[in-house]
């Protein structure tokens, strides 16, 4: 079967600037390829984004809506805190949203969402993973420099590395080193952050697969909880919640860990745009656009 010959409608939305392509693709009809999303990324030939979003509607899974989210570079990864939360505003915008409560299915799990009186978004993140003890666990390099770094789990992997100043981390071109790198057989997402004052962080972020952004709401999670334990908070153990406030280039976000271990992020998310994509263009990345695979069952792994 041939590619689509169809324009192939998107928008375009962002969460503190963590900017995606949305591609509401309900029925489960586009398999995307890696060069396509890579070109629909691109910030000079395509439309631009850290990431797309595909829309997929389920059946069973706990969650009606299944968050296809691929990486800037077409790699798959398995969660993304601001992209969920734009994911959730395309469905409200859409009238697709039951409720002010929502499932959604990740790669990592159902997340929910809710949408809160003014106008920010809540994500219920799960709880955070990372090993026993107050110390850091992994080595975070850049250059000539490093700084001892805490590996957290938020259904992808994070390594959080407590800095003098964000500038330290220099312009973050390529990807930090980080070691041991067994710790990360499928790559990772590095954060630098310093404190701004009383439960309030800032941070930069190099993420996997999209290089540095300007917001990462799962690392926003893995800073927050990072912080905690180096503060000596630890709701599971306290059996009191702890809150804090992160900072990113692109805006602010508010992260809460409670006694029973959940993380929940809030934030922004915004639609900026709608329209078609050329599907003569878009097929220059190499069948991007199989309309073949026509199925019920979402591959988590589709690409
Ligand atoms: N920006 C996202 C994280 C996206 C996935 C990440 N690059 C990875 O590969 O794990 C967020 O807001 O969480």
């Amino acid at each position: 079967m041939g590619t689509s010959e169809q324009p192939v409608p998107f928008l375009k939305g962002h969460g503190t600037e963590n900017d995606f392509v949305i591609i509401p693709d309900l029925d489960d009809r586009l398999s995307l390829s890696p060069a396509a999303v890579a070109r629909l990324c691109d910030r000079w030939s395509g439309i631009g984004g850290d990431g797309v979003l595909r829309v997929v509607r389920q059946s069973g899974g706990g969650a009606e809506w299944f968050m296809d989210y691929r990486n800037a570079d077409g790699s798959i990864a398995e969660m993304c805190g601001n992209g969920v939360r734009v994911f959730a505003r395309y469905l409200q915008r859409a009238g697709l949203a039951k409720g002010d409560d929502l499932p959604v299915a990740t790669r990592a799990g159902v997340r929910r969402v809710r949408f809160e009186d003014d106008g920010d978004i809540t994500v219920g993140m799960g709880p955070a993973g990372l090993p026993a003890g107050p110390g850091p666990s992994v080595t975070v390099t850049v250059g000539e420099r490093s700084w001892p770094a805490r590996h957290v789990d938020m259904g992808n992997p994070h390594a959080v590395a407590f800095v003098d100043r964000l500038s330290d981390a220099g312009p973050l071109l390529t990807a930090p080193g980080v070691r041991p790198s067994e710790t990360y057989p499928r790559g990772t997402n590095v954060e630098f952050v310093v404190d701004r004052g009383p439960r309030h962080l800032a941070l930069r972020v190099h993420e996997r697969g999209s290089g540095e952004t300007r917001s990462c709401g799962t690392g926003a999670c893995a800073v927050m909880v990072a912080a905690a334990r180096r503060d000596g908070l630890d709701p599971a153990a306290d059996g009191r919640a702890a809150a804090y406030t992160v900072d990113v280039p692109g805006g602010r976000l508010h992260v809460a860990e409670a006694p029973d271990g959940t993380v929940t992020l809030t934030g922004p998310a915004v639609i900026v745009a709608e329209g078609t994509i050329d599907p003569h263009w878009l097929n220059l990345a190499g069948h991007p656009m199989d309309f073949s695979h026509v199925s019920q069952n979402i591959s988590h792994s589709n690409g």
